[in-house]
């Protein structure tokens, strides 16, 4: 199984994390949430007071935190300059503002490069946005997970106390529309990638498809 690259991408609450933790654990893989390294480095960034809407700064900024990622599917981990930023990157501040560093090329650059570190020699299911396009275009398997607004909105709101589905549905429009109307655009599919609409089925069967597809490509 050596060298087995697994890449998960879609929006928010197509079941990325969910099943990537569940693949990773059926195939003994390590597993990575590029997305944490995102809010980390936003909540790093909010941290230092910087203005957010002001590109060059976090740019000329966005190589001093030292972020660390956790590989275990049963435990992943994230620090900031060894603080455990686990919980406050999942905070709405952080949440509203993910998108806008995510912008930045030089963030990019930096937090791709440190992805493929981590990936290195493989056995791994990595989720984001543009795992099969950007950071591992030679993944052994590539998945693009989908489902319905609606269905994404109440997965979402389901989990956060306080939110109900339309409000739930609105922010998540906001942060699709604020993160593929980049220069390159994050939430494209791949090219031999294989879509996945997650929004009737359950957490297994997306699961059992996944590795199915995954055995397909010569595991
Ligand atoms: N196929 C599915 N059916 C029902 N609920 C799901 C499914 N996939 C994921 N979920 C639930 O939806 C929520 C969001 O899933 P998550 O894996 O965090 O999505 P993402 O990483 O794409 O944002 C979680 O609470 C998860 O348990
Ligand atoms: N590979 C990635 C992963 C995430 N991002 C951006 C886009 C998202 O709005 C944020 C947060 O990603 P995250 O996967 O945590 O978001 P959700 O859990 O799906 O809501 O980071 C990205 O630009 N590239």
């Amino acid at each position: 199984m050596g060298g087995l690259v697994v890449a998960m991408d879609g929006p928010s609450g197509s079941g990325k994390s969910s099943v990537s933790r569940g693949v990773a654990r059926a195939l003994g893989l390590r597993y990575l949430d590029t997305g944490a390294m995102y809010r980390a480095m936003t909540w790093w960034m909010l941290q230092q007071g910087l203005d957010l809407a002001d590109p060059a700064a976090l740019a000329a900024r966005c190589g001093e935190p030292a972020i660390t990622s956790g590989t275990d599917p049963d435990a992943p981990t994230i620090h900031v300059d060894g603080s455990d930023v686990a919980g406050p990157i999942r905070s709405t501040e952080v949440t509203a503002a993910v998108s806008a560093v995510a912008a930045v090329p030089e963030v990019r650059a930096r937090l791709v490069a440190m992805q493929r570190e981590i990936i290195g020699a493989g056995d791994i299911v990595v989720e984001g946005r543009d795992i099969g396009t950007v950071v591992a275009p030679d993944a052994t398997a590539k998945i693009y997970l989908t489902a319905s607004a609606e269905a994404r909105a109440q997965r979402r709101s389901a989990e956060l106390a306080g939110t109900t589905v339309e409000a739930q549905q609105a922010a998540m429009a906001r942060r699709d529309t604020l993160d593929s109307t980049r220069k390159t655009d994050p939430l494209s599919m791949a090219d031999g990638a294989v879509e996945l609409d997650t929004t009737s089925l359950t957490l297994d069967e997306v699961i059992d498809a996944v590795l199915g597809v995954v055995k397909e490509r010569g595991l």
